[in-house]
């Protein structure tokens, strides 16, 4: 027997379990299989598994496959779930409203393995390499981490997210102090090279779900940390500023130690009606100025006090 192919999620609905029996057996070589007998009850594994394919009968009771495959397109959570449109109706229009209406392909009935399986594996490596593709766009070229893009879209979320449930949400600007300094001693790949350390240390110190480190430009990153409260926020400012000194990366001509440090802004809140994203992120930028201003190497929370300066 072939293996199942690693991390693909193939999820079948439709409201016939023979026909659920048979695709299954076709294609269970190609990834683990999940299967849903009605619409919403399909919607809602999708939901849970992020399927990489969907096999959706057309013809069912209730809600039919075009109605939930609208509601895939619809749902953000879902869109990167590739449709196939399983479907007894093989007119030339049949299959056009079935692309129209934004499915990947088209499997006719009566099944045939072979083509069924050809049609899976084809869009299985279509999905792959988006999905590299949109790992790709995501991230920053130097250092691995997100980008500003991907950052900006995570804290929209994340922010109706914690209106919605009432939660504290934390945000950290950091910047590399007197960097200009560095590149002008040391050099621009040297400077590289400084900048993806800080990075790995801002990727250590984002580690529970939801947390995320991102490149936000230049020398400057910015760390997301959900359901975080300002005390917490202060802790992780301290000890990130720690963490970047500990580094040792030597910078004899910096103002606020001889080795490479950062001065970090934080901010938290919980979300109300009146507040924004860009006002959230205006704040922690105020604090880092002031961390500058304060003599750098340091963290200071907006709107509380100044942490305790860094060794
Ligand atoms: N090596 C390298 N340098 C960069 C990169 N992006 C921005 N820089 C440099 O980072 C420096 C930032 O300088 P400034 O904005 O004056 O700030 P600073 O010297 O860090 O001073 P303070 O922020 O006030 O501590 C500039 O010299 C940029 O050229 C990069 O990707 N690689």
């Amino acid at each position: 027997m072939k293996a199942v192919a690693p991390g693909n999620t193939i999820l079948i609905i439709d409201d016939n379990t023979d026909t659920i029996r048979l695709l299954s057996t076709m294609v269970r070589d190609q990834g683990r299989v999940l299967f849903a007998t009605s619409g919403a009850a399909g919607l809602e594994l999708a939901r849970l598994q992020r399927p990489q394919l969907i096999l959706l009968d057309v013809e069912m009771q209730g809600m039919d496959g075009f109605a939930v495959n609208e509601r895939i397109r619809q749902d953000p959570a879902l869109r990167s779930s590739a449709v196939i449109f399983v479907t007894a109706q093989s007119s030339p229009e049949a299959e056009i409203s079935c692309l129209d209406a934004g499915a990947v392909d088209f499997i006719p009935k009566p099944l045939n393995a072979a083509v069924v399986q050809a049609r899976v594996r084809t869009h299985l490596r279509l999905q792959s390499a988006l999905a590299a593709l949109d790992e790709l766009a995501n991230q920053d070229g130097l250092t691995g981490l997100y980008n500003r893009r991907y950052f900006d879209r995570q804290l929209a979320a994340e922010f109706a997210r914690h209106r919605r449930h009432q939660l504290p949400l934390g945000l950290a600007l950091i910047d590399v102090d007197d960097f200009k300094l560095f590149n002008d001693r040391y050099g621009h790949q040297r400077g590289d090279a400084c900048l993806e350390e800080v990075a790995e240390s801002l990727r250590d110190g984002a580690r529970r779900p939801g947390e995320l480190a991102a490149r936000y430009g230049g020398e400057e990153f910015v760390v997301l940390l959900p359901n975080t409260t300002p005390d917490a926020m202060v802790r992780y400012g301290d000890w990130l500023c720690r963490r970047i000194a500990a580094l040792g990366i030597p910078h004899p001509s910096a103002s606020a130690a001889p080795h490479v440090t950062a001065s970090v802004g934080l901010y938290a809140l919980i979300p109300s009606d009146g507040d924004t994203a860009p006002a959230m992120l205006h704040a922690a930028d105020m604090a880092l100025y002031a961390a500058k201003r304060a003599g750098r190497n340091r963290s200071v929370l907006a709107g509380g006090t100044v942490a305790d300066m860094v060794a």
